[in-house]
């Protein structure tokens, strides 16, 4: 098996670099509220080589360091790092090998949204906001146990339906993320959050206004091309 002395200082730099990313990302896991305990995961892909950096299994976030995330390669296996990686790594992986464009992956528990995933209801699309960013409904997919790649195949799945949407709640589970890189999939993971919120209040005062697809793709087009600093 492969391990880190295998690689170049250009891949070993860049290791160094998203272990300090990736364990300060799991700080913003708890600043939202996005994860009780230890019951959430980040991973980032490396441009340098086909490696990830990913949460190790079961520590406390705050005895997380830099050191600790533990390197994988993109079958999901060690390559360095004293720690057990995350239960979902193979999942993490599966999804990097079948999403080129996806460089960082992010699960939680996060109370809203994983009450949807309960039900098995799509998070409708009533809120601008959610035009924005997810360019639609917050999509569910299957129900699928943890260990291996299955719910790695169930996100991707799930994103060849809705292509514009950086979420899937797994049913019965909680929400998986992706994006450009690390940080994009924790703000679509605290988007979802906040969108699964308000939505669920929304429900309680009445019917949910729908908004037209045109509209819901010119917002996101705006958000995606204009929003913010270019
Ligand atoms: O969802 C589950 C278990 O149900 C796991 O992803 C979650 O507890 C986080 O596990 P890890 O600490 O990343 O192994």
């Amino acid at each position: 098996m492969a391990t880190l002395a295998d690689y170049g200082p250009e891949v070993r730099a860049e290791v160094k670099q998203v272990r300090e990313v990736v364990a300060t990302l799991h700080e913003q896991l708890i600043k939202w509220n996005l994860v009780v305990w230890t019951a959430g995961n980040v991973s980032q892909r490396l441009h340098t080589a086909d490696l990830m950096v990913i949460k190790p299994s079961g520590l406390r976030y705050e005895y997380l360091t830099p050191s600790s995330m533990v390197v994988c390669d993109l079958d999901g296996n060690v390559v360095d790092g004293a720690e057990a990686p995350s239960s979902d790594t193979a999942s993490h992986a599966y999804i990097y090998r079948h999403m080129p464009d996806v460089y960082g992956v992010v699960h939680t528990h996060s109370t809203y949204a994983t009450a949807w995933a309960a039900t098995g209801q799509n998070i409708p699309c009533g809120l601008t906001m959610m035009g924005d960013e997810f360019g639609g409904p917050v999509p569910v997919g299957p129900f699928r146990l943890i260990g291996s790649e299955a719910i790695g195949e169930g996100v991707v799945e799930t994103l060849k339906k809705y292509p514009k949407s950086p979420a899937v709640l797994m049913q019965n589970h909680g929400p998986f993320t992706i994006g450009k890189d690390a940080e994009a999939a924790v703000k679509a993971a605290a988007m979802t959050e906040e969108v699964a919120h308000t939505m669920w209040a929304a429900k309680q005062l009445g019917d949910i206004i729908p908004i037209s697809q045109e509209d819901i793709d010119s917002l996101n087009d705006r958000y995606t091309n204009v929003y913010g600093q270019h």
